[in-house]
């Protein structure tokens, strides 16, 4: 290889007792792309952060172009030619794309609109710059993400999981970008859970586990199980098999639900039904923004309909659309939002607390006390079934990796029993190793009669766990689809806003 660009040596770091990374030695060659990949918590994300200048080390040294290297800020990061596009976007959506670049760097409008135009036909990146961001895709958010990186001029370009807010069609879009800034002289390092496309675009790969190095490879010369053997250290779980059955009775029923959110910027449903039924896995396909969150919304209780439509939605053999979501979960209806921190769970709290949240009614809590040493044994037993790597149950939730956080809470609400279960991308973030288990979970849980309906961007998953699909699209949701009988071309067509006559076609 030639001199690297950045040469890291015995780089640790640890957060209390936990040490996230031990003595990394990592080489990025010039013009190159980098995958750093790993299960949740081997350590990825924390050592992307001293790389950009966010942390910084316990021990080690860094190198930049043979020169030694210490980094106090993302600032100074920056002034050096790193920069870094956040796993979790940063811009202001009220503001235009022109404005959110103006808040970060110096230039005046007109002039830092045509450098974004300038970059972005360079690079494959088209954004109108004087539009608001409220009014942009996740993918083309993405993009504006990319672009203020480039206008720093930077040599080493870090992305975190740049690809799992993306629709297949435009991962394509942005390797090609990567490709093509590779092609001009930039290295990136790439963070991501997806084999294949590790093994599509990187030039070379490092695996983490458990904060330590266990090989740096050419992912081309290695297959998607070999790859999966280096990260999590065994073979990857086998799925279960759905096990044949007919459905029972109908456990979630949404009838011609039409719906005008209050938000100017959400979108509207337009004549939803929908119906889910006990053994029976229902899923829900599309790219997000299109009705998705107002859908969740309506179904877990967080938006609440007027007494007229109040019969439009069913739980459990009940009216339910004035109920909120406590009243709901009472019916045995248990959910698992889109945004973990937050509405999942409360980052500054332990996670014996945030078990609290939605587990109380299992024995947690009597005459309005908690029972501390049940609420312990719940977590602990939580942390153990689903293999959430964290130092114990007075851990905060928002010291857990994005992945772990994720199992704790899908394990928390299969823990309650539920009659019908709602999870809103079931694996997003999640290895490879832990999607398995969560989806095996929820196959093993629809073959004991469960009832479950999951909304997930990602086709494969939907068609590995699913007995039926619908598409949403423009706020409509498209007849229901035998899984088994239809294809992803035919989703696909859905998905562009076809009717069910064109898309069959
Ligand atoms: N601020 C923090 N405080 C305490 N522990 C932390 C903190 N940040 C990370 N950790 C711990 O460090 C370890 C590595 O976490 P990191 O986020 O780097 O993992 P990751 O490989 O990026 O995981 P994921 O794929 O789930 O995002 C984990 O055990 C995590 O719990």
């Amino acid at each position: 290889m030639s001199a690297p660009l950045l040469s890291l040596r015995g780089l640790s770091k640890s957060y209390g007792r936990i040490q996230a990374n031990r003595a990394i030695d990592l080489d990025v060659a010039p013009r190159s792309i980098h995958a750093v990949l790993g299960e949740n918590g081997a350590g990825k994300s924390t050592l992307m952060k001293l790389i950009s200048g966010v942390e910084q080390p316990d021990a080690g040294m860094m190198a930049w172009k043979g020169e030694a290297l210490a980094l106090a800020s993302p600032a100074e990061a920056r002034r050096r030619g790193i920069a870094m596009v956040f796993q979790h976007f940063s811009l202001f959506e009220t503001l235009t794309v022109v404005e959110n670049l103006r808040l970060v760097m110096p230039g005046g409008r007109r002039e830092l609109a045509e450098r974004l135009i300038r970059l972005g036909r360079e690079f494959g990146l088209e954004v109108d710059p004087f539009v608001h961001v409220h009014a942009l895709s996740v993918g083309e958010r993405q993009r504006v993400e990319i672009l203020r990186c480039l206008m720093t001029d930077p040599e080493l370009l870090i992305l975190d999981e740049p690809t799992s807010v993306l629709p297949p069609q435009l991962v394509v879009a942005l390797f090609e970008t990567l490709r093509r800034l590779r092609d001009k002289g930039v290295s990136i390092l790439f963070i991501s859970h997806k084999l294949e496309e590790i093994r599509a675009i990187c030039d070379r790969a490092t695996i983490l586990r458990d904060g330590a190095v266990t090989g740096t490879l050419e992912p081309r010369h290695h297959d998607a199980q070999a790859l999966a053997r280096l990260m999590i250290g065994r073979e990857m779980p086998r799925p279960v098999p759905a096990a044949p059955r007919e459905p029972g009775e109908t456990r979630l029923e949404l009838i011609g639900l039409d719906h005008r959110p209050e938000d100017p910027f959400a979108m509207p449903l337009h004549g939803i039904d929908l119906k889910v039924r006990a053994g029976e896995i229902v899923g829900i396909a599309g790219i997000s923004g299109n009705g998705q969150n107002e859908l969740a919304a309506l179904v877990s209780g967080e938006t609440v309909l007027p007494p007229e439509a109040s019969d439009r939605i069913f739980m459990i053999g009940r009216p339910v659309g004035e109920l909120g979501a406590r009243d709901r979960r009472a019916l045995g209806f248990a959910f698992m939002p889109e945004e973990r921190l937050g509405r999942g769970a409360v980052p500054d709290m332990p996670l014996a607390a945030n078990a609290l949240l939605t587990a109380h009614a299992k024995g947690l809590v009597r005459r309005g006390l908690v029972d501390r040493a049940k609420a312990r044994d719940f977590t602990a037993a939580c942390i153990r079934d689903y293999d959430v790597r964290t130092p114990g149950v007075e851990a905060e939730a928002g010291a857990l990796s994005g992945g772990n956080l994720q199992k704790f809470i899908i394990g928390r609400e299969i823990m309650l029993a539920p009659k019908l279960l709602f999870v809103a991308q079931p694996t997003w973030g999640v290895d490879i190793g832990a999607a398995a288990a969560i989806r095996g979970r929820l196959v093993a849980l629809r073959n004991e009669g469960v009832a479950i309906l999951v909304v997930s961007e990602e086709l494969e998953e939907l068609f590995e766990l699913c007995d039926v699909i619908h598409v949403l699209a423009g706020g409509r949701l498209s007849p229901p689809l035998q899984a088994r009988d239809t294809s992803a071309e035919v989703i696909g067509r859905y998905m562009m806003g076809a009717e069910p006559a064109e898309a069959a076609a």
